[in-house]
């Protein structure tokens, strides 16, 4: 089936049209909605494959990065939103949109946990600073996000946040994740490198050097880092230096979740 991917746009929300872009390249049809459009009833979420939530600076990051489009996403479109994670279609949130999902409840999700209270959160980065730099990206063999996990090499791509650290309540929560196969992706040290992974490969901090997470069905995955900015070879930092590519890593998780949304 042909997939039609969902591109929301929201009040500072900037990263839109290159995710757009990395979807069409990955052979969906992107629309860029506002949310006004879903909320006001003109555009229905059910009409579409996949949903992306890019990154930027939603609501000028006021009350914490993703807070408020969180509110605002699940005060309008709560519902359609969560019969579209229980249909299985996949969710993809960048950065911004990551950040948005984990303040919205839906990631991780519930931890099977009695009182369902977040267990997880991100915050300001450990270096105090915002990260503008390229990282490298692992999948966790034992995610439970089929676009995560069929990236069978590590990812070179962008990352560019002031609040991407991954904070967990406790060191159990952490066992949890791990237990549940809800940690998509690492950051890892660059190709090549065997040195033990610190600051600044994992640029922000984050516990468990976690660059992305998914829930327990799967289809929904939050990261931290910009595949949507490495779709093209000439995205690359060392385009020039090193052997021409034909495409840039990040578009191997868009080609996966298209994928992915096509055979549902
Ligand atoms: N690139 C982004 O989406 C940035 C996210 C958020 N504004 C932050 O600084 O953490």
């Amino acid at each position: 089936m042909h997939v039609r991917a969902l591109i929301l746009r929201a009040p500072g929300i900037n990263r839109d049209r290159d995710a757009a872009l990395a979807c069409e390249l990955a052979g969906a049809t992107p629309e860029r909605i506002h949310i006004n459009q879903l909320a006001g009833g003109a555009v229905r979420l059910a009409d579409y494959g996949m949903l992306l939530i890019p990154g930027g600076f939603s609501y000028g990051d006021h009350l914490g990065a993703g807070r408020l489009l969180a509110i605002d996403l699940v005060h309008r479109l709560g519902e359609a939103l969560h019969r579209f994670v229980e249909d299985g279609r996949p969710v993809i949130g960048i950065c911004n949109g990551f950040q948005v999902l984990v303040k919205a409840g839906l990631l991780p999700g519930c931890l099977a946990e009695p009182d369902c209270a977040p267990a997880v959160t991100l915050t300001d980065n450990a270096s105090e600073r915002f990260e503008c730099r390229w990282v490298t990206l692992e999948a966790n063999p034992g995610t439970r996000c089929p676009f995560a996990r069929d990236l069978t090499r590590p990812i070179e791509v962008p990352v560019a946040h002031g609040e991407g650290r991954i904070a967990l309540r406790d060191e159990a929560t952490l066992a949890l994740l791990e237990a549940q196969g809800l940690i998509a992706l690492r950051y890892t040290t660059a190709i090549g490198d065997d040195q033990a992974i610190s600051y600044p490969a994992n640029p922000n901090g984050s516990v468990g050097h976690i660059a992305g997470l998914c829930n327990a069905q799967g289809n929904v995955l939050g990261l931290m880092p910009h595949p949507e900015n490495a779709v093209l070879p000439q995205q690359h930092p060392r385009w020039t230096r090193e052997e021409a590519r034909d495409e840039g890593d990040g578009l191997l998780l868009f080609r996966n979740a298209v994928r992915y949304a096509a055979a549902l």
